[in-house]
């Protein structure tokens, strides 16, 4: 077992994070205050290969593994958690089409979202089916060579601004063997959008409701079988479970070394902050927690790479750990600011309200004890 990044994936690290320091960091609350989506910073992202990182090479994927796209998540998270949880759910949509896409669906769409010319949004919640995703109830019917899709799908992330929407729709008997996936493009007849939610953060991607009414696709758009449309929900999930918790550790490792300067220069009683000890532990507990947090993702990601049944139960037990620690973390180095914490001059005010999504969405980490507790009883 080697813990050790190897010399490439030091490399792709060294990228990203001069790619964060430089091209993200610096306008990240800009695009927070001002709900910008950062289209050609992410242009730039995709052009250094961030767009399709575990996609194949073929269609200008770059091929690489899933612990390689945690480690270039955390780093881009550190620079802004909001754009780099954004890629992730890029990444996600286009590795959905990458693996369940035949060869006419990946060319005809992966070499657009491999280059971020298209974005990509991740359908499967609605109003009435959150955690109970198999529930869902936007219809797919039938007709010729088409499918008519009525229905709104809720919290979309990318919503109005992606041009590729990767939806999951009921073509059959409820529950989850009725459902398929289905790629929408923007522009289609009877595709609309909700209006722009207002967010505690993740303030540079727009969310909005996606609404089909009598949207007809054709039925070359669907990726797998009819009925697949779940497992291959799951399966992109799976994955996109990890994104996130390197994003919140990217949004965490900032933040400790946020507080981490602080406390060297700020004095109080006659002291710096960093020469209490109960203060010091508190670091110290939080760079801890940082470190199993890690630990868990990168072993999600290495089961995710070895491709066994086991990989659900890790990318879960990942999830709930790395989400959780990242919030706490990020709370704590708000704490040891003091009231500067709670202004938006300093930064970690806007790491903690991007984070404390991430023990929501993808799966709140209620249904991921779900995910686990279950394995463990049929075990
Ligand atoms: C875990 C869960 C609660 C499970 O449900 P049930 O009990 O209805 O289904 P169950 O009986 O567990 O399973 C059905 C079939 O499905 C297969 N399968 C399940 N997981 C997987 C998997 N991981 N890989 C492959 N197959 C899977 C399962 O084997 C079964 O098939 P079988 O009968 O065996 O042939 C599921 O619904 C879930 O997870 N909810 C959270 C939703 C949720 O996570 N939203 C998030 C919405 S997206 C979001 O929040 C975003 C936010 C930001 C932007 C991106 C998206």
């Amino acid at each position: 077992m080697d813990f050790d990044l190897s010399e490439d994936q030091r490399a792709f690290q060294e990228t990203a994070r001069g790619f964060a320091t430089e091209h993200m960091a610096p306008h990240a609350g800009d695009w927070d205050e001002n709900q910008i989506f950062p289209v050609d910073t992410l242009r730039h992202a995709a052009e250094l290969g961030f767009a399709g990182i575990y996609c194949r090479d073929d269609f200008g994927g770059s091929g690489l593994s899933r612990l390689d796209a945690a480690v270039i998540f955390e780093e881009l998270a550190a620079g802004c958690v909001s754009t780099a949880a954004y890629l992730s759910i890029h990444n996600m949509a286009s590795w959905m089409i990458d693996t369940f896409g035949d060869e006419a669906q990946r060319g005809r769409w992966l070499p657009r979202l491999t280059s971020m010319e298209h974005f990509a949004s991740y359908c499967l919640t609605e109003p009435g089916a959150g955690s109970d995703a198999a529930s869902l109830k936007t219809r797919a019917e039938r007709d010729g060579d088409h499918y008519v899709l009525n229905g709104s799908k809720a919290f979309i992330s990318g919503g109005g601004v992606a041009d590729i929407y990767v939806v999951m729709v009921r073509t059959g008997e409820p529950g989850p063997k009725g459902i398929s996936c289905v790629v929408v493009e923007k522009g289609t007849p009877g595709l609309s959008f909700g209006k722009k939610e207002r967010k505690l953060g993740w303030n540079s991607q727009p969310t909005a409701a996606v609404i089909f009414d009598d949207c007809r696709v054709p039925v070359a758009n669907r990726l797998g079988a009819e009925g697949d449309g779940f497992r291959i929900a799951m399966k992109g999930l799976d994955g996109g479970r990890l994104n996130i918790s390197a994003c919140s550790l990217g949004g965490a490792r900032a933040c400790l070394e946020l507080a981490r300067d602080h406390m060297n220069v700020r004095q109080q009683f006659g002291r710096k902050l960093a020469d209490f000890q109960a203060l010091q532990f508190r670091l110290a507990d939080m760079a801890t927690e940082l470190e199993a947090a890690r630990l868990m993702v990168h072993r999600g990601a290495a089961k995710l790479d070895d491709g066994g049944s086991e990989a659900t139960l890790y990318c879960a037990m990942a999830k709930r750990f790395a989400t959780d620690a990242g919030f706490k973390i990020c709370n704590e180095a708000l704490q040891l600011h003091g009231g500067y914490g709670y202004i938006r001059e300093y930064p970690v005010e806007r790491y903690l309200r991007d984070v404390r999504v991430h023990q929501i969405l993808e799966g709140t980490n209620e249904i991921m004890r779900l995910i686990i507790a279950r394995r463990l009883l049929s075990a």
